[in-house]
């Protein structure tokens, strides 16, 4: 969610505004979810601090909380971002989809100052949560028009993400991003991919591409590569993206509710 919301306008929780053409009815964020907890921090911080704690904030504070909460390690989160007063659908172009050629994920991450690395250590985020079937059942099936399954995926995994997601069952179904270990903040993650056992299309070719490559690799500690530490890089890059195109001083508002603007 906080991805969502940064790579859209910046980090002012536009994401958050409930509306019949608020950003939250595009169709890349209509399967986000945890508003409520955002919202009831929210009411707890107004009882006791009305004004003060911005949705923005709550929501990059809570990005860190889950992910202290599954395992991995803190990072202290620079706050002061004050919540945006705009919230369209329309604008949600920016955002990478997962079936987004790698170049294109690069071009956007880069036009949010992120750099490879970055991408790479944030979409390790998918070492916790789910998928739904409907977002890449097409790699299983019918990928690129071949009438085959995406090449990327291991043989012994395919008949397992076939069995979860039929052709032409429910594409609501929910699948682990992270296989064995949905709710644990690892390096599991990457080791699937190296394994051809990455969900989506995006998340395959991190391992695929020679460009992303070698930074799964260093977050897996082959030898003879400079090592990466995951549980540091990401911290460090949750804190680059949460920088994205601030609104500060008298830019923006402190929402009362954050579901809308004051
Ligand atoms: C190239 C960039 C990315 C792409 C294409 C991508 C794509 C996706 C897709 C398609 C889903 C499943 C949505 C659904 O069916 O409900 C998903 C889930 C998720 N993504 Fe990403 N993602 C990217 C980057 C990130 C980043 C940077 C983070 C966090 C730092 C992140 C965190 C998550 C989490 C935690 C879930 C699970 C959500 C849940 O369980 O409800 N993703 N992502
Ligand atoms: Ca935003
Ligand atoms: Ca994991």
């Amino acid at each position: 969610m906080f991805f969502h919301d940064c790579f859209v306008n910046g980090c002012d929780a536009s994401i958050l505004i409930n509306g019949p053409t608020a950003e939250k009815t595009a169709i890349p964020n209509v399967s986000l979810r945890g508003f409520e907890v955002i919202d009831a921090a929210k009411s707890q911080l107004e009882a006791i601090c009305p004004g003060v704690v911005s949705c923005a904030d709550i929501l990059a504070l809570a990005a860190r909380d889950s992910v202290v909460l599954s395992g991995g390690v803190r990072w202290e989160v620079p706050t002061g971002r004050r919540d945006g007063l705009v919230s369209q659908a329309s604008d949600v172009a920016n955002l990478p989809a997962p079936n987004d050629p790698i170049t294109v994920q690069i071009r956007k991450f880069a036009d949010k100052g992120l750099n490879i690395q970055d991408l790479v250590t944030l979409v390790g985020g998918h070492t916790i949560g789910t998928a739904s079937c409907a977002v890449f059942s097409y790699r299983l099936y019918n990928f690129n028009n071949t009438n085959g399954p995406d090449p990327d995926i291991n043989q012994a995994f395919l008949p397992q993400l076939r069995a979860l997601c039929p052709n032409g069952g429910d594409g609501l179904t929910r699948v682990g991003l992270d296989t064995g270990s949905i709710d644990h903040f690892d390096t599991s993650y990457f080791a699937n991919l190296r394994n051809g056992q990455g969900v989506l299309e995006s998340d395959a070719k991190l391992w695929s591409d020679p460009m992303t490559q070698g930074f799964v690799q260093r977050f897996l500690g082959v030898s003879g590569i400079l090592g990466l530490t995951f549980n540091i890089e990401f911290g460090k890059s949750m804190v680059k993206m949460g920088n994205t195109e601030l609104k500060t001083g008298s830019q923006g508002e402190i929402r009362r509710v954050c579901t809308a603007i004051n």
